[in-house]
């Protein structure tokens, strides 16, 4: 049943003294794909690190699936729930795309290296891993090495990455940053099939994925959710429009 699985309240954080986040609250639902948009330096990637624990806060509260996880350090969040995924820094270039997958399950089932030989008897280890490359339509790829691929394949790689947790929640940081159009098309239409049933919350830039992704779009402006609504509702609320005077948001 439909929940909220991510809650933030009254979060709040500063830099020197300058206040950064001022008081945001915000809840994303089990089943949602919550993207956030807003201005250069509004506060959204403070905001990420924030919630996966990479950042404290100076007050505020943040829960995952109702239990507290203000000031947990991200790899204890990472384990109750909340996968993010980075650029794509998290792949290993020099290993192939089976490799990577199967190390990311791996972790995921919290098997140590030292196990290493012993993995490709590791029949729930390789199922998985062969799942995994299925959904995100890498199996043609499974022994190309991952830094020899375009962008957008590297980019899906590093999707599934971040399900073999089998997260609650996913924080996709900017997933289409210098992705030409066609590769954007592409990851979008991914990441929309792989998040089915899933809570989402995206940073994401290009607004012609913001709204056809998000099924509802927070606006942050200076540290602060001036709004939150539906794709239509954000497209025709005033203040949204007034905080993006002379950008672009026609969409
Ligand atoms: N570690 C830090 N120390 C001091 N100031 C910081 C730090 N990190 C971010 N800031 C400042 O906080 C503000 C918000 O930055 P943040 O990167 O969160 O914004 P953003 O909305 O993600 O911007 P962009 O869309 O350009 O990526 C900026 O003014 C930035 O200079």
């Amino acid at each position: 049943m439909t929940h909220p699985v991510l809650t933030l309240r009254d979060l709040r954080k500063s830099f020197g003294a300058t206040e950064i986040i001022r008081g945001v609250s915000l809840s994303v639902l089990s089943d949602e794909r919550h993207a956030i948009i807003g201005p250069n330096g509004a506060g959204k990637s403070t905001l990420f690190h924030l919630i996966s624990g990479n950042l404290s806060a100076n007050s505020g509260e943040i829960s995952l699936d109702g239990q507290p996880i203000t000031g947990k350090s991200p790899q204890s969040i990472n384990r109750l729930g909340l996968a993010r995924s980075f650029q794509i820094t998290n792949i290993f270039p020099r290993l192939t795309v089976y490799e990577n997958i199967r190390m990311a399950v791996m972790r995921a089932h919290g098997l140590q290296y030292c196990f290493w030989r012993f993995v490709n008897a590791n029949k729930k280890v390789r199922q998985q891993s062969e799942q995994l490359l299925e959904l995100v339509r890498l199996c043609p790829r499974a022994s190309t090495i991952a830094g020899e691929m375009s962008y957008s394949e590297q980019r899906s790689l590093e999707i599934a990455m971040t399900l073999a947790s089998d997260p609650k929640v996913i924080l996709l940081d900017e997933p289409m940053a210098g992705m030409s159009k066609e590769e954007t098309g592409y990851t979008s239409a991914l990441i929309k099939e792989v998040t089915a049933g899933r809570a989402l919350l995206i940073v994401e830039h290009d607004m012609e994925v913001v709204f056809s992704l998000g099924d509802r779009i927070s606006v942050l402006v200076y540290g602060e959710v001036i709004a939150t609504g539906t794709p239509d509702e954000i497209r025709l609320n005033a203040d949204v429009k007034e905080a993006y005077l002379g950008e672009e948001v026609s969409v």
